[in-house]
């Protein structure tokens, strides 16, 4: 089977690459497994303290391997088939979400169908001026698993997404919230790489629950309940822990609260892109 998803780690940010450039990085079965596969061994190296998912070309992923799912006569109309790749299109979207560590999406050029989805699952999302959102399946008579849309668009725009299938481009996906940075193209594998860099300086027990958190607060129905499963997080964090941020508590201790941000500050400035 051909390598489609490598991984490296390198100053704590584990590098996790889609690489079949001459398909745009389309999502066939055996990427599909690989990735998941890549992602939960990121998940457990003990080296990386963020994860950074980029890709190989001109794409970040255009999505389900439509022309291979077209070609595939045989087994097309076979409905357990279909749940076995739709099953495991959920357990792919899923696996950045379920992960331990936070995981950035480096997307550049398209990020179409299950590759938007695939952006949209990452914790953070930093994309190239050059690229491409957008959930065309309805074109194909298809639906992804578009559910997570209005969670991070609201119900008008991902309505207006799903519907109409159109793509949008890098600046209106930053001000629909579906990204959180815009870098010029030739610069996006060093901004994310010192995006992610910044993360992990951040102790990854604290990243660990406050990724949590949030995910918890976003899958529970109301805002009482959100916090209330919250709660539960933060006992598990603070109960649990005993070291957190060693050098920033020292520095507290030793010259205060104000010089220890100050030298919090300086370290993140470090990582400043703006
Ligand atoms: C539940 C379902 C979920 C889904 O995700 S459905 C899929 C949603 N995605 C799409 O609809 C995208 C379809 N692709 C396109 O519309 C176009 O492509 C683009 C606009 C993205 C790019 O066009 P251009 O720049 O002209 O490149 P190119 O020559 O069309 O593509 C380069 C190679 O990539 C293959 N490819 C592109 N998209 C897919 C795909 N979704 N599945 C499988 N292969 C794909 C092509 O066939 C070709 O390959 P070759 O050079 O061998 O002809």
């Amino acid at each position: 089977m051909s390598t489609l998803v490598t991984y490296h780690c390198e100053d704590k940010v584990g590098v996790v690459t889609l690489r079949r450039p001459d398909k745009l990085n389309a999502i066939n079965a055996a990427l599909k497994e690989q990735l998941i596969a890549t992602l939960e061994g990121a998940d457990a190296d003990d080296e990386a303290s963020v994860v950074l998912l980029e890709a190989e070309g001109r794409a970040f992923s255009v999505g389900f391997d439509i022309v291979g799912a077209a070609s595939d006569d045989e087994s097309a109309h076979d409905p357990f088939r279909w749940e076995s790749i739709l099953r495991n299109s959920m357990r792919m979207a899923l696996a950045p979400w379920s992960m331990n560590k936070p995981v950035i999406a480096a997307v550049q050029g398209y990020a179409l169908g299950g590759g938007c989805e695939l952006a949209m699952m990452c914790d953070l999302t930093i994309a190239a001026d050059d690229a491409k959102f957008g959930e065309p399946e309805v074109k194909f008579s298809h639906v992804g698993p578009v559910m997570v849309m209005p969670w991070m668009i609201g119900l008008k725009r991902a309505r207006e997404l799903v519907f109409f299938g159109d793509l949008i481009d890098a600046k209106t996906a930053l001000d629909y919230g579906m990204v959180n940075k815009v870098v010029p193209a030739a610069e996006l594998p060093a901004k994310a790489r010192m995006y992610a860099q910044r993360l992990a300086l951040v102790s990854p027990e604290a990243l660990r629950w406050a990724k949590r958190s949030i995910n918890r607060g976003a899958e529970v129905a109301g805002i009482r309940t959100a916090i209330e499963a919250g709660v539960d997080s933060y006992i598990s964090l603070y109960a649990g822990r005993t070291k957190v941020n060693d050098e920033f508590a020292e520095r507290v201790q030793k010259d205060g609260l104000k010089a220890a941000l100050g030298w919090r500050e300086g370290q993140f400035k470090a990582f400043d892109f703006s």
